[in-house]
């Protein structure tokens, strides 16, 4: 049982965590037959390919403003109510261009969300602005201007996500250098679904404080030793990477071992309903089926919080609450 456990996500996906009844709810509200990605409940995808389209797809069904305040305030609820105090969203304002709402009306429904879940719980909230790699460099350069010009003080960080077979890390390195030189903090999606390379290109391109994943770095042991004397946080979702087969089950998930090697680790869920998991089964899963106890949860808990991309006075809040 981890529900008296305080509890801290820095990686999960705001459109990935949209639950499927809302999304039919939508669906059946925008009139789009959203059949082919959603049945009896449940996203329908075979791959990580098929699951990034299955994405998309699910993301155009959340059209204006006022549904992605119901979204972000849906999500924040739940987890308001396991005892969660930080959420850290990854939103992609791409999307609410390529749907036609414009990127700040997009920002501005999120905003709306996490002011309106603060309200009933207290819970804290800050925006990652993704670029998607699939998109190319150029659209990920035009996410992370977006994201160095606005002003916003919620949004606090930029990430890379999408497919990471396509390109190198190098390709994107400007877009890093925009979001870094604006004060963003850094992180990004490597060693999921590439092997330890992207990894160590992540390292290399970027210098992120945190990477997204980076489980498949336990394919190079000189590379472990490197992100623990970075150290650099890793953003593991063990739930997403047995539902996408970056290990076949858990018993050969690396969480342990990187935390062993001293890596500094925490827990999220990525994309959730995609991965018939959620924040409360991730904490779950650490205490059950990878063994942790309730201090070295704990632990990684105020990792998470270590790592956040928040202003001192906030992190002290959050820290004195775990
Ligand atoms: N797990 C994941 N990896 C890369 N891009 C994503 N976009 C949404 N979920 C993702
Ligand atoms: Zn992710």
């Amino acid at each position: 049982m981890t529900s008296h456990l305080k509890k801290v996500e820095l990686h999960c996906h705001l459109e990935g965590a949209a639950p499927p009844a809302l999304t039919e709810a939508q669906a059946r509200k925008y009139g789009i037959d959203i059949s082919a990605q959603l049945r009896d409940g449940a996203y329908v995808w075979h791959d990580f390919a098929s699951f990034l389209e299955c994405y998309d797809k699910v993301s155009e069904v959340y059209k204006t403003e006022e549904d992605y305040a119901l979204l972000t305030e849906t999500y924040l609820d739940e987890l308001a109510g396991i005892n969660t105090i930080y959420s850290e969203l990854i939103v992609s304002p791409d999307h609410g261009k390529r749907i036609g709402l414009g990127a700040d009306a997009y920002i501005s429904g999120v905003c709306e969300g996490i002011r309106r879940a603060k309200e009933k719980s207290g819970i804290e909230a800050r925006l990652i602005v993704t670029g998607e790699r699939h998109f190319g460099p150029e659209s990920v350069i035009g996410a992370a201007e977006y994201a160095a010009k606005a002003g916003n003080p919620l949004i606090t960080g930029f990430n890379l996500a999408g497919e990471e077979r396509m390109g190198r890390v190098a390709d994107y390195a400007r877009a890093f250098d925009i979001a870094r030189d604006a004060g963003l903090g850094i992180t990004i999606h490597a060693g999921e679904v590439c092997g330890a390379f992207s990894v160590a290109d992540a390292l290399d391109a970027v210098r992120p404080s945190r990477v997204g994943h980076g489980v498949r770095a336990i394919e190079d042991l000189d590379l472990v030793r490197r992100l623990a004397d970075l150290g650099t946080v890793l953003e593991v979702c063990p739930g997403s990477n047995i539902a996408l087969g970056v290990f076949p089950d858990f018993a050969s998930h690396p969480l342990r071992r990187l935390k062993e090697a001293g890596v500094r680790v925490t827990i999220s869920s990525d994309d959730p309903p995609f991965f018939h998991t959620s924040l409360k089964r991730e904490y779950e899963l650490a205490a059950g089926t990878f063994g942790f106890g309730d201090a070295e949860i704990d632990a990684m808990t105020r990792t998470a919080v270590e790592a956040a991309f928040v202003d001192d006075k906030t992190r002290k809040t959050l820290l004195a609450l775990i």
